[in-house]
């Protein structure tokens, strides 16, 4: 079997009844984790325009070569999707699996945690190497304590705000956040359709967080792709997670490159 292309690596869903076989390679590196402590150092998470995609619409039998094959292609992060079926109705992945991942990439991860009870693995994943950890208001107890956790644990912290969750939810936690994620689909699937009426949402947030003078990345996820990322753009956003688009490009460097450019082009005319 010769090497896997690009498309080889999407989801079996997506690329049906292809046996290929993921190269021994991938399988013979040893599982390493990287151990975050201590304060997280002032990590800038994007305040320049960053292409983060999102792995869940790779084949999970073939993870390493496709977490490999982003970093390659230019990725700035990767975003890991952990869906536990409860918070949301999709079940994905949880640490074990971006652990298993870690050695195959340079790139730093971040875990996109939409599950109930998040704070209960938040050590795992930083161990994992996650570096920053985005969470949803609405699956935590404790917002403010649990921001706190993950910063302590040496992570940068993210507050996810679903399609119907207010802005207003970030404004009491602004002192502890690294990212906001505005999600421009609702949570749980990739494929879905671009929410362009969440770009007033996406300029709210930029105010919120230009007034707070605070170094704070504003990010979106779901629906992001070469017809869709200016308006986001536009809008305030500076990192886009960007899924499904970026396999339909000729190659995945081409994808995170046009990506780049538009969000540019659009964040310079803003
Ligand atoms: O996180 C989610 C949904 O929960 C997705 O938005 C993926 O992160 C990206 O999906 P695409 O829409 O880019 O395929």
């Amino acid at each position: 079997m010769g090497q896997l292309g690009d498309l080889d690596l999407l989801h079996a869903a997506t690329v049906a009844g292809r046996p290929v076989r993921s190269p021994a390679s991938a399988r013979s590196r040893p599982h390493a984790s990287r151990l975050l402590r201590g304060p997280a150092p002032a990590r800038r998470f994007g305040v320049a325009v960053r292409i983060v995609p999102s792995v869940l619409p790779v084949d999970f039998a073939h993870l390493g070569e496709a977490v490999a094959r982003l970093d390659a292609a230019g990725a700035d992060r990767l975003q890991w999707d952990a869906m536990d079926g409860q918070f949301v109705p999709n079940l994905t992945f949880g640490p074990d699996v971006i652990a298993a991942a870690r050695p195959h990439a340079g790139c730093g991860f971040e875990a996109h945690l939409m599950c109930e009870r998040p704070e209960e693995l938040f050590e795992r994943y930083v161990d994992a190497g996650c570096e920053l950890i985005i969470v949803h208001p609405e699956s935590l107890r404790q917002p403010h304590a649990a921001l706190r956790q993950i910063r302590e644990l040496g992570a940068g912290a993210g507050l996810a705000l679903s399609p119907g969750t207010p802005v207003a939810f970030a404004e009491p936690v602004l002192d502890l956040l690294d990212l906001v994620l505005v999600m421009t689909v609702n949570p749980g699937f990739g494929g879905q359709p671009y929410l362009v009426s969440m770009e007033a949402k996406v300029a709210r947030t930029r105010e919120l967080i230009d007034g707070s003078g605070r170094e704070i990345a504003l990010e979106v996820d779901g629906g992001i792709g070469p017809d869709t990322i200016a308006g986001a753009a536009a809008a305030g956003a500076d990192v886009f997670v960007a899924g499904t688009s970026l396999w339909r490009a000729a190659s995945l460097a081409e994808g995170i490159e046009d990506l780049r450019a538009r969000a540019e082009a659009a964040r310079t005319a803003r």
